[in-house]
């Protein structure tokens, strides 16, 4: 499987202000290039922290795209898939909408009635890993069901504890045109941070969008295209 992070920072690392409200960062060429990558992809992952904060769709937006992926066979949107160890997603999301498949991924601590309570809203209930989700098992079971190409779009604890178990092939960062601050304020990867095993990035593109800049990199030691 290949996993692509995108996220947009301010220009000091920050996802969005202590309040943890939406924070648009991104401008519209970067959000449509989001929107590129996510109809290229299987299925497009967020945490429950960022459903909790944004309650995104996780849809392809451009129609054009849209149709590209039905000529192809493939369904209309990508899956959408929400690494919920306790089954806090609220069963009004806008993810657990009919608009695509939706994987709620949740450790076995997940109270029973909140699993029963996704499958009731049409979503297929993963459970992977005991206390938290585990990402490594996380994924073998998205891979089984056919997922490629995972997109994930955030937020912080998501992103780190994905590099930490080393699954990040691709990283795309948008930095915009912003100061956010605050020392309790979400950064690209929150979680307990690194103190050694740091992860190497390759620099393999940076070009400029909107009031800000795009910055592409690969994780080294990853296998090519997997
Ligand atoms: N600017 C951007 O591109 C962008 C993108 C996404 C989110 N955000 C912002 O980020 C904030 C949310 O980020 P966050 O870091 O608080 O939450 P998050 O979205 O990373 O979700 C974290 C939660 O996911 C669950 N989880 C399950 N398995 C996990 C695992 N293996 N590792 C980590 N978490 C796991 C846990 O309940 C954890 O509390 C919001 O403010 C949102 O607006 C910004
Ligand atoms: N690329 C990007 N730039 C931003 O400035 C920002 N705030 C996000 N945040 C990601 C988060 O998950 C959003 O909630 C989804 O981008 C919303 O997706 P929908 O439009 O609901 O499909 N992402």
């Amino acid at each position: 499987m290949h996993v692509h992070v995108n996220a947009a920072t301010s220009a000091d690392g920050k996802l969005a202000s202590r309040e943890r409200s939406q924070l648009r960062i991104s401008g519209p060429e970067d959000f449509d290039r989001v929107d590129a990558i996510r109809a290229e992809s299987d299925a497009v992952a967020v945490g429950v922290g960022t459903v909790l904060a944004d309650d995104p769709s996780l849809t392809v937006k451009d129609e054009d795209r849209v149709a590209d992926r039905e000529g192809d066979g493939r369904p209309s949107h990508p899956a959408r898939v929400v690494f919920d160890s306790r089954g806090r997603t609220p069963t009004d999301a806008a993810l657990l909408d009919d608009a695509a498949t939706t994987y709620v991924l949740v450790a076995e601590a997940a109270p029973e009635g909140r699993r029963e309570a996704f499958a009731s809203a049409g979503a297929e209930v993963v459970v992977a890993g005991s206390d938290r989700v585990d990402p490594s098992a996380g994924l073998d079971a998205l891979a089984d069901r056919g997922i490629d190409r995972l997109l994930v779009e955030g937020g912080g604890e998501l992103i780190f504890s994905l590099f930490e178990a080393g699954l990040v092939d691709e990283l795309t960062v948008y930095v915009g045109a912003t100061v956010v601050g605050g020392r309790d304020a979400p950064t690209l990867a929150d979680g307990e941070g690194f103190v050694e095993g740091f992860p190497e990035l390759s620099l393999d593109g940076v070009e400029r969008l909107d009031d800000g800049v795009l910055l592409r990199w690969a994780v080294d030691g990853r296998p090519a295209d997997e």
